[in-house]
């Protein structure tokens, strides 16, 4: 493959979402000098727009999909390639495309994503969501639909099961509690009414949930879908009839029952996308299957790099951090990768981020704002922790995650406006015994008790 090198660039990135792109556009500014290529399967890239730093650690902002000439047209040294990666020769730094075109590069990053995890391969009736084109089907098959089966009780499912109209809708869930991924049980039963709300009833007068708490028996190409991926699409199933008693698939559950439907919908997280680049090389995987990355996001293989879904986090993690397979961390890698890549060209030291200090997302489920802050389910803490929590229905459900007197995690649903000072409270590890309850006090304005 050394041969047939078409050319060779400082700087390979991988990936068009938004942790290849991100990291590209870090490259591409810095070196403005030296050739930059971004190779992509798909022939969109994403790309950050109305980014909005909501506090110290806290972000939100929009995705868009661009034609990549976005790119090429902002950073002159930067040339993008449309071609899947089939294969990676560590030893001799290049990489061959899926249409015969060999590339070398000084320094690579693998942004290639997931795909879904399916509950069976190669069902016709069995459908994941990840990129604009399986969103399309998922739509186009729905539209015809009278019932689905909804597997999974992680972020899509919870978006699927809110966003979906006039269709019957059977989730699936193995757990005691609605958002295992996101929410404690306490959480979930806050949210519960919004499935079953009359706001719902006047849009959609045939939907219906029902709800199981067993799960059943039993080639990534775009970018991973983002924030509102589900809004300016239509959502909308054919209105429920009497079941006629024949459906395409049927799904038996753990709990005894058989539920016939028109599709299924395999909810059930991720794999990384690593294939192409295994053969031939050494990666250490981790036990999720992703690349696994040290503090520089660095592979096991010497100038490899690696950043978002496909890559897993390999360092000692501050105790208020965790990695999720999020919009937010897919940036914030990108970026900091780019700055690692960069830092060892020039031999210049670089620290760990801040931002891998403390887990922060901001997101919406049932249309409810929810911010979760470090281990907000007290992730990893076993009994040594206390809860608080405080819960208005309908409007706002607030918990608090203490240890040894100290607050290292938080949930917030609705208009708290309590972000920023649980924030700064998580970070300066302050002894909170001496406040008690009085923490979550309506009636004290707490923001003005720790200024
Ligand atoms: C339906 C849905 C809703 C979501 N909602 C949210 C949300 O509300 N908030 C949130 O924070 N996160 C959300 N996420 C998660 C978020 O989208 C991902 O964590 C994030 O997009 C990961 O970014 P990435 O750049 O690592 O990977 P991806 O976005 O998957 O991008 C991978 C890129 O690599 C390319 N690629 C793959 N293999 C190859 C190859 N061999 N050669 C060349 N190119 C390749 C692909 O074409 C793609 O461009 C959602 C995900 C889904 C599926
Ligand atoms: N608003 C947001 O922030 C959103 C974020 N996302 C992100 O997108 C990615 C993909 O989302 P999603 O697919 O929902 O993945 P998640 O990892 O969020 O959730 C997967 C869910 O499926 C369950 N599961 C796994 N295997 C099975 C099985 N065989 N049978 C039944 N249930 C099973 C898991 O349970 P268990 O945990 O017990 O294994 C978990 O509840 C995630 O990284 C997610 O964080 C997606 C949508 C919205």
């Amino acid at each position: 493959m050394e041969s047939k090198k078409e050319k060779t660039f400082k700087f390979v990135v991988v990936g068009g979402g938004i942790a290849g792109v991100t990291c590209v556009e870090q490259l591409s500014s810095q070196f403005a000098s030296e050739d930059v290529a971004l190779i992509t399967a798909g022939p969109h890239i994403k790309a950050v727009t109305n980014y909005k730093q909501v506090s110290r650690r806290l972000e939100e902002f929009d995705v868009e999909e661009k034609p990549s000439s976005v790119l090429e047209e902002k950073y002159s040294n930067l040339t993008i390639i449309h071609s899947a990666v089939k294969s990676l020769r560590t030893h001799t730094h290049c990489v061959e495309t899926a249409d015969g075109r060999v590339f070398g590069y000084e320094k690579l990053c693998i942004c290639s994503g997931a795909r879904p995890k399916l509950l069976t391969q190669e069902n016709p009736h069995v459908l994941g969501i990840r990129d604009t084109d399986s969103a399309q089907e998922f739509q186009k098959r729905l539209s015809t639909a009278k019932r689905i089966v909804v597997v999974g009780n992680g972020g899509i499912a919870l978006e699927l099961v809110y966003e979906v109209r006039r269709c019957e809708v059977i989730w699936a869930v193995k757990d005691k509690a609605i958002g295992n991924t996101f929410f404690d049980a306490g959480a979930a039963q806050f949210l519960i009414p919004s499935l079953e709300g009359d706001k719902e009833q006047a849009a959609a007068p045939c939907k219906r949930q029902r709800f199981t708490t067993e799960e059943p028996a039993p080639d990534a190409s775009g970018s991973a879908l983002g924030p509102d991926w589900h809004r300016g699409i239509e959502l909308q199933g054919q209105t429920p009839k009497p079941d006629t008693g024949s459906w395409p698939v049927y799904v038996q559950l753990t709990n005894g029952e058989t539920f016939g439907c028109d599709f299924v919908v395999s909810a059930t997280g991720v794999v990384p996308n690593t294939e192409p680049f295994l053969h031939g090389n050494n990666f250490l995987l981790a036990d999720d299957g992703g690349l696994q990355v040290d503090d520089h996001m660095m592979t096991s293989e010497p100038d490899v790099y690696a950043a978002g879904d496909v890559c897993s986090a390999c360092w000692e993690h501050s105790p208020l951090w965790q990695q999720m397979g999020l919009w937010t961390q897919a940036r914030q890698m990108g970026w900091y990768a780019g700055r690692c890549m960069a830092a060892d060209v020039l031999s210049e030291p670089i620290d760990l981020d801040f931002c891998f200090e403390l887990f922060s997302h901001v997101t919406k489920f049932f249309n409810y704002k929810v911010v979760l802050l470090g281990k907000f389910n007290a992730q990893g803490l076993g009994s040594n922790h206390e809860l608080l929590v405080r819960c208005t229905k309908g409007q706002e459900y607030v918990k608090v995650v203490l240890s040894g007197g100290r607050m290292v995690g938080a949930v917030l649903i609705g208009e708290t406006d309590l972000e920023e000072t649980f924030e700064n409270l998580i970070l300066n590890q302050m002894d909170l015994t001496a406040y008690g309850e009085e923490l979550l006090n309506p009636d004290i304005d707490i923001e003005d008790y720790f200024d």
